[in-house]
């Protein structure tokens, strides 16, 4: 069994690598990254280990490595042999790898490959598999193969894994805590693995992921930027930051609870793992990868905005999700393209303009409330 896994980073090889090999894969990584993939084609494995007291190892085997820039082709080839497809590469990114997966589907459709296949975006998105299955579509001159044999079934990935920084450049540090959910409906191939669930709905599961696990992580990392901090664990010992986080998260799991139906004391249970989960003293977590992209990050469909609106549309008032977004705004990180972008669109073209340009709301009092809180929190952009 095969398997090509775009994107060799963090969550690549310390999540979707150690359910795939557990699953007896062989697997490709695709990345741009020279030096991570010459270490996967030369040494074949690497080492994941556990961001607990038991420091755990866990071996992955029978691994090697592709650079899509270099060795397009070879891609192709891996795709037209793969009995499944992930990627972990950024939402961003996934535009750019969808003409390679659309020559690996034509090439799939030229020798009358009928063995359907699942490409499973692994992204911190909602919809990521769909929006890749929407770009893969502009590449494929056979739709109708596309269609019959191929499935994007949305994914939520769920396990903390921090920026790695060893002499080994494979070895990867994670939580314990891991979750994969997979929208089963979705999928065309009939291969199910172990340690993912498929279920039929994934909306509540995703938006359960994203607004609780990545709005309060992001929380953490803005709340503690704006005192000062550089790690999420030095931000969680301020209770400052985490009365912050933990009112977000009930704002969030008020609307969880009120769409999805969500027990209120499972949800509470759920909202202090995640606390203990950002707690977690064997893992130290740069702010700037919890806060990177905040251009993204105050997307529509996103953490904080969709959330925050959706809120207001039950008649609450999410106040401190404002506050937060606030903070996002004027939140800056020298070596983050986009701090630099939020910036200079801040600057040139003034709060007015560009908050219903980024967070696409026309709702003029929740507009009002968002420059408010920019505007609260100005600390930086002036
Ligand atoms: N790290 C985490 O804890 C989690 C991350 N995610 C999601 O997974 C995705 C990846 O996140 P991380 O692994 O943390 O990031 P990362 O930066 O560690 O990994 C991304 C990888 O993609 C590669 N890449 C970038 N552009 C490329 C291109 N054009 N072609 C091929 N490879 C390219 C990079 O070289 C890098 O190795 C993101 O969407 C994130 O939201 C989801 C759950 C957990
Ligand atoms: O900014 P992104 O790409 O969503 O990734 C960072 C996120 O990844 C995670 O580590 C796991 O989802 C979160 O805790 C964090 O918010």
């Amino acid at each position: 069994m095969k398997a090509v896994h775009f994107g060799a980073g963090n969550i690549g090889r310390g999540f979707i690598g150690e359910i795939l090999n557990h699953n007896g894969y062989a697997i490709t990584f695709v990345d741009v990254n020279e030096k991570i993939i010459e270490a996967l084609k030369t040494r074949g494995g690497y080492t994941i280990e556990l961001a607990d007291e038991s420091r755990e190892q866990i071996q992955i085997q029978n691994v090697t490595g592709l650079n899509n820039a270099k060795e397009a082709n070879k891609v192709v080839e891996a795709i037209v042999e793969a009995d499944i497809i992930t990627t972990a590469i950024g939402p961003n990114i996934l535009p750019r790898i969808a003409q390679l997966i659309a020559e690996g589907i034509a090439a799939r459709a030229a020798r009358k490959i009928n063995q359907p296949i699942d490409i499973i975006a692994c992204e911190n998105m909602i919809g990521g598999s769909t929006f890749l299955g929407e770009e893969v579509k502009k590449y494929c001159t056979d739709t109708a193969y596309l269609t019959e044999y191929v499935g994007f079934p949305d994914a939520a990935v769920d396990r903390i894994v921090p920026m790695q920084q060893h002499a080994d450049p494979l070895f990867v540090q994670v939580e314990p805590f891991s979750e994969w959910v997979v929208q089963g409906t979705a999928c065309k191939s009939p291969i199910r693995l172990e340690g993912i669930a498929y279920v039929k709905d994934l909306e509540p599961y995703i938006e359960r992921k994203l607004f609780s696990v990545n709005t309060g992580h992001a929380t953490v990392a803005y709340t503690g930027a704006l005192q000062g901090y550089e790690t999420i664990d030095e931000a969680m010992q301020d209770n400052l930051v985490v009365i912050q986080l933990r009112s977000v998260l009930h704002e969030t799991g008020k609307l969880l609870i009120a769409k999805w139906g969500f027990d209120e004391a499972e949800h509470e249970k759920y909202i202090e793992k995640i606390i203990g989960r950002f707690q977690n003293k064997y893992i130290s977590d740069a702010i700037t990868r919890v806060a990177r992209t905040p251009l993204r990050k105050l997307g529509n469909h996103e953490r904080f905005i969709r959330p925050m609106v959706e809120l207001t549309q039950i008649d609450e008032m999410p106040f401190h999700l404002l506050e937060t977004i606030g903070m996002v705004f004027n939140y800056f990180d020298p070596e983050d393209e986009q701090c630099q972008e939020l910036k200079e669109m801040i600057l040139k073209n003034g709060l007015d303009k560009i908050i219903p340009e980024i967070t696409g709301i026309d709702n003029q009092k929740i507009l009002g409330s968002i420059k408010q809180n920019v505007e609260k929190y100005a600390y930086k952009v002036a």
